[in-house]
């Protein structure tokens, strides 16, 4: 938690969810509301073939829906790929871009995540811009060395609060149900953040930063009354409503 920062639990349903899906997302949306939403922010970040239905089902409640990828250009011959512009006609809000599935499967570069960056913003949605280290860098020692050159290359220098996230999730936390000790997250945040300050200046003191990899109702107390940890972006545990609702009512008593 960081003091004036209102607090984000976001999730990445990732290649998961069809029609039937949609039952879950308004199980979400109804045990959010007049729960939860007094402390944390919500949203859910569907399949782009969701993302119509799945703004519909949520209407204009507190859960946003947002995208997991898009292109850098507004549209043209890219087959296959999403525009921002797509995303927001289909009613996101935000954007993932560079998660860690894309940089692998994709062979996104930080400068590819930073121009995605720079075309949510052009459509209006916000940016979640994600980074994190390895098993093979953390093991190595070079976790913070990672982090610097990845905020430095992910995130545009005219960076804001307001159109841009981040989410530092270790690639060896993903789906894998290990975390990192409440110390190495409390040192990777606070190297985040000042990190950011060379980016982003005075906003980043009032930039939201998530935790991502293998949050769960169980470790969600723990992890999110990390300073500077401003939320989570859940993978897994956004899949199933009660899960996704356990985390954020761990905002309910921090
Ligand atoms: O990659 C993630 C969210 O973007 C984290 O996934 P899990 O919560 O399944 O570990």
């Amino acid at each position: 938690m960081t003091p004036g920062i209102r607090p984000l639990v976001a999730g990445n349903w990732k290649m998961n969810g069809t029609s039937s899906a949609l039952a879950e997302l308004a199980a979400i949306a109804e045990g959010f509301s007049g729960g939860p939403e007094a402390n944390v922010d919500a949203l859910i970040c569907v399949p782009a073939t969701l993302l119509s239905r799945a703004s519909n089902t949520l209407g204009s409640g507190m859960v946003k829906a947002g995208g997991q990828d898009c292109h850098a250009k507004e549209s043209g011959a890219h087959t296959g790929d999403v525009s921002s512009e797509m995303l927001k006609d289909a009613g996101a809000a935000y954007v993932i871009v560079g998660h860690s599935e894309r940089r692998t499967d994709h062979a996104e570069t930080d400068d590819v995540v930073r121009s995605k960056a720079v075309a949510a913003w052009r459509a209006g949605l916000v940016a979640i811009i994600c980074f994190g280290e390895t098993e093979a860098e953390r093991r190595a020692g070079k976790t913070l060395e990672v982090l610097s050159r990845q905020i430095a290359g992910s995130i545009p220098n005219d960076a804001t609060a307001e159109n841009t996230i981040v989410a530092y999730e270790p690639v060896w936390a993903i789906g894998s149900g290990l975390t990192p000790s409440v110390a190495d997250v409390a040192e990777a945040h606070a190297h985040i953040r000042s990190e950011l300050k060379k980016v982003m200046a005075g906003q980043a003191a009032k930039t939201r930063i998530l935790y991502g990899g293998s949050v769960k109702p169980a470790n969600a107390k723990e992890l999110m009354a990390v300073e500077n940890v401003d939320g989570a972006l859940v993978g897994g545990a956004s899949l199933k409503a009660s899960d996704f609702l356990g985390i954020a009512e761990a905002y309910r008593t921090l």
